[in-house]
């Protein structure tokens, strides 16, 4: 059974202030850098070729986002991925809109034989894509619940050995050894562009920290859905939510992530 304190876990990245080097998509970047700073980490959002290797090296973590592409941006992911993966540096890529186009496909593709990531988080729509099931993604948003898509996770997870965190009412982290199922969260989630991005962007802030990848996919996914409860208790509109959601991100205390985090975690038989 494992044994989490997902308290002391934000306590820790809290203390160490990690540097997550992210190479995200425009429409996220601004948000997803104020969430990483709201819950205690340092963002930089680099994606020059010219200079990814030098910013992974000096980064605690590094999260690959392929929201918006162009052939620039994938040769610095691809880059980024390399020398991550030399330095033994965490990885967390976010599939955005897996499936939808073949130039978001073979990005993927290429990416995956540069480096293995730490950490896959998607929605359900996006991992089954990846997995090669049919899933069907429509742009960037999810049409499948994320217990749909756990065969492809664990599909996944065994074919790259790495973590595999489904996004959706309930979140799934499959790991190699355990399967977490985090309940928390607020339907308006899905209303507001860019709040999966900020779960990968958070997954690669406890990376940087975490002992295992399995634990951090475990704790973002457990902070997101904490703090999407606790701002929609104060804002019940997609507006005031975001600017609650990074509120609380920042208010956030250890015994309130531990006492409000509805979570079971099964082996992975
Ligand atoms: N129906 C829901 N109820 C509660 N939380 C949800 C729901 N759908 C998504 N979430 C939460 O919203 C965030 C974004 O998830 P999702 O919309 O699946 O990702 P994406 O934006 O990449 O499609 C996650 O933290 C997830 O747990
Ligand atoms: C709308 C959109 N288009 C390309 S990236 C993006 C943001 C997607 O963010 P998220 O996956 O967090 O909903
Ligand atoms: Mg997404």
């Amino acid at each position: 059974m494992i044994e989490m304190n997902l308290g002391t876990t934000l306590l820790s990245l809290r203390n160490q202030k990690p540097l997550v080097h992210n190479i995200t998509n425009f429409v996220v970047m601004n948000y997803t850098a104020n969430a990483l700073l709201a819950v205690g980490a340092s963002p930089v959002m680099a994606h020059a070729p010219e200079e990814v290797e030098e910013m992974v090296g000096l980064a605690g973590s590094l999260v690959i986002n392929i929201g918006t592409l162009s052939s620039t941006w994938v040769e610095g992911m691809e880059k980024a991925m390399v020398a991550a993966c030399q330095l033994g540096k965490p990885v967390v890529l976010d599939p955005v809109g897996a499936g939808a186009t073949t130039f978001r496909n073979d990005t993927l593709l290429r990416l995956l034989a540069a480096g293995t990531p730490s950490i896959i988080r998607g929605n359900a729509s996006e991992i089954m894509a990846l997995a090669g099931q049919q899933g069907q993604t429509r742009g960037v948003d999810s049409t499948q619940f994320s217990t749909e898509g756990l065969e492809s996770a664990q599909m996944l997870c065994r074919q790259l050995g790495c973590v595999v965190s489904i996004s959706g009412e309930t979140d799934v982290v499959v790991g190699p050894e355990s399967v977490a199922y985090i309940s928390n969260g607020n339907p308006i989630m899905t209303r507001i562009t860019g709040m999966g991005c900020t779960a990968s962007a958070l997954a690669g802030a406890f990376a940087a920290i975490a002992p295992n990848a399995f634990e951090a996919a475990v704790a973002a996914a457990a902070v997101m859905g904490v703090c999407g409860e606790l701002a929609y208790e104060g804002a019940h509109l997609p507006g005031s939510f975001q600017m609650s959601f990074l509120d609380k991100l920042s208010s956030l205390s250890p015994a309130e992530l531990d006492e409000r985090v509805q979570i079971t975690i099964e082996n992975n038989g």
